[in-house]
């Protein structure tokens, strides 16, 4: 393999983000050897090599092109203001930004923000929501613990990362704002030549496929011959469904795709029209 032709994939080395970078990988075929206390690895079957980093780190190594791709949560990307591409949006390590005060605390609402310090890793994104909603708020930057800095009189406030909450409430706080919406992200960086690009179209039409496959599920289910033109209008699928004749008569199979969002309807539809035995499974990937 030409090793200057390896792009270049920067990933979190431990945390959040990794073990869904990693899988992601996995799933779009592309091997990637860990090592304990390795940072770096070549892939055996794919043009590309992985940088295992601080995920602070990661868009200021995409931007300078020491890496050419990477993963990162869009959290982090905003705040570090660098200029790269967001090639693709990945679905897993969604979260949000929320300022937090403590619970027994009134709120009103942004307003009451005012004169208050404000503790967060975020000083960038909070600042931009302050002063996009004319709050004079004191921003107190602070790398780590963040909920911790009410109960210890270094703030009246936080703002950090929310997903269940369960931080938050065991900190004894409640969140009152949501800044900024996060999920994890694939960037690119802006000059990549012809081959690089090319190689992120392959890794790209990967992930759609993979993308895809999660979101669709492959169903099976049987139906008598004089319901079909109904069943079929509730299960387009890709182009149009299988149907194929069971060994009994007046009977056929009918096989298709079905979107997971619609999923519930759908069958309720399917069983109302009067099929029986569906079986429904998972899809490995979905070229389309
Ligand atoms: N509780 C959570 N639920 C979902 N996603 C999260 C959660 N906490 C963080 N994330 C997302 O995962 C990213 C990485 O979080 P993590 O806690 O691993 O970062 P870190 O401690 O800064 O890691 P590093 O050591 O690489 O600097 C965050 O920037 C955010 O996008
Ligand atoms: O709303 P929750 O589901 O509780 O998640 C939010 C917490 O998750 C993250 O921390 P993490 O657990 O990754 O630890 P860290 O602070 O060491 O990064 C984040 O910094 C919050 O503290
Ligand atoms: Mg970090």
């Amino acid at each position: 393999m030409n090793k200057e032709g390896n792009i270049r994939i920067a990933i979190q080395k431990s945390g959040r983000l990794s073990e869904d970078s990693i899988a992601l990988f996995k799933e779009c075929g592309i091997k990637l050897e860990m090592g304990k206390g390795r940072l770096k690895s070549e892939s055996s079957n794919f043009q590309a090599e992985f940088l295992f980093l601080r995920d602070d780190d990661i868009p200021g190594y995409v931007e300078d092109g020491v890496a050419d791709l990477g993963i990162v949560g869009e959290n982090v990307l905003v705040e570090s203001e660098k200029d790269v591409i967001v090639s693709k949006k990945l679905g897993f390590s969604k979260c949000r930004l929320s300022i937090a005060i403590p619970r027994e605390d009134p709120f009103e609402g942004p307003a009451d923000l005012d004169g208050k310090s404000i503790a967060t890793s975020y000083p960038k994104i909070l600042g931009q929501y302050l002063s996009e909603n004319n709050i004079e708020a004191q921003i107190h930057e602070i790398s780590g613990s963040v909920e911790i800095a009410p109960s210890i009189g270094l703030a009246d406030a936080v703002c950090d990362i929310v997903s269940s909450g369960s931080t938050l409430l065991s900190n004894g706080l409640k969140e009152v704002q949501k800044i900024f919406k996060s999920e994890a992200v694939l960037i690119a960086n802006n000059n990549l030549s012809d081959h690089k690009k090319a190689l992120l179209d392959k890794i790209l039409f990967r992930i759609n496929a993979v993308q895809k496959a999660q979101d669709n599920k492959y169903i099976l289910l049987n139906a008598p011959n004089d319901k079909l033109d109904e069943i079929i209008t509730i299960i387009s699928g890709m182009k149009s469904p299988t149907v194929l004749p069971l060994a009994i008569e007046g009977w056929s199979s009918v096989h298709s795709v079905l979107e997971e969002r619609e999923f519930w309807e759908k069958i309720e539809a399917l069983r109302n029209a009067g099929a029986e035995g569906i079986l429904v499974v998972p899809i490995e990937k979905m070229i389309l």
